[in-house]
């Protein structure tokens, strides 16, 4: 068997493109996988995470999704990894299992957030059922403490972990708790595991601990200039890496200070790439337009680095 690619580098958290009246809209995936591939030079996908709504998807829209982001995939994505956490557990392992069966290259399950674990071993206990369901598939735990309130540790989450999911591979770290982070890599000295970064604003930062890539929102709209950051941290040139860090910071703390998540994404995305990203779904609202404008006016304003 070929040893698998380890996944580095960045991931697009991909959006759920939605027609005008609210329905999943397959019909620009292809065309999405193409502008992530050869506009942003990303070419690993985070499906129906957090960017993708994927807690606000009936099951079978994440199926469908699934479906097709590694059947437009196939051949031009290094890694398709599919989020499959939900609130219970049948529909986790379903969707693992589905996951599976279609070929995709990984999949991700966040911490159920309704009922929570309240330590370790109840999280772990939860998280080894979904891995169970695709036996030869890496599995990445999905940590985002700010959505979910489950604040468990992760370096206290790694202890014994392989043991307990022969799968794991690694954690889709989205919170700024760079400490335990830190724990985390300095305990994976084998390198065995994948951590990837998710909070894009302060991915420099991460970078420079050891985070091995990162998931996040931004990578949609703002890979390439990201991947000539992680080009320069690499060089070494920090000088450079950091002009990149800090002008995708001016343009993110802008649109944080007029309320930004998910809906705006979409927004943005839409604008960048041409593609309709379409509207939210309800609780989310689509963006309005005085957003749109003075995000798009901010963006262009933006002089990267060599003109890049
Ligand atoms: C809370 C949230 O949505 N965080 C984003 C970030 O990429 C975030 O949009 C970015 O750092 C801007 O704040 C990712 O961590 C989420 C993500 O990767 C996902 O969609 O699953």
């Amino acid at each position: 068997m070929t040893p698998r690619k380890k996944l580095t580098g960045l991931v697009a958290a991909t959006i759920t493109p939605m027609t005008p009246d609210g329905k999943i809209n397959l019909s620009v995936i292809r065309q999405y996988v193409d502008y992530l591939v050869n506009e942003q030079n990303v070419k690993n996908i985070f499906v129906n995470g957090t960017t993708g709504e994927g807690l606000s998807l009936s099951i079978q829209e994440r199926k469908q999704l699934a479906e097709e982001w590694v059947c437009q995939g196939k051949d031009k994505l290094d890694h398709v990894i599919i989020h499959v956490g939900a609130l219970n557990l049948p529909e986790c392992q379903e969707l693992a299992r589905h996951a599976a069966a279609i070929g995709a290259g990984g999949i991700a399950v966040i911490a159920p957030f309704f009922f929570k674990p309240t330590n370790k071993d109840e999280l772990v206990a939860f998280l080894q059922k979904v891995a169970l369901e695709a036996p030869e598939m890496p599995f990445y735990y999905y940590h985002i403490p700010p959505l979910t309130g489950v604040k468990i540790r992760v370096e206290e989450l790694l202890d014994g972990i392989k043991a307990q999911i022969p799968t794991f591979q690694g954690v889709k770290f989205s919170d700024t708790d760079l400490l335990d982070l830190a724990q985390c890599i300095n305990k994976n000295e084998t390198g065995e595991f994948e951590f990837l970064y998710g909070v894009d604003e302060q991915l420099l930062g991460a970078l420079a601990i050891g985070a091995n890539g990162a998931v996040g929102s931004t990578y949609n709209y703002l890979g390439r200039q990201t991947n000539l950051m992680l080009q320069a941290f690499a060089k070494p040139d920090f000088a450079l890496a950091q002009q990149y860090q800090f002008l995708t910071g001016e343009f993110l703390s802008f649109v944080i200070k007029l309320g930004f998540g998910v809906a705006q994404t979409k927004a943005v995305m839409t604008f960048v790439s041409g593609i309709p990203m379409g509207p939210p779904r309800l609780p989310l609202v689509g963006a309005s337009s005085e957003f749109i404008a003075k995000a798009k006016a901010k963006l262009d304003s933006i002089v990267w680095p060599n003109g890049n």
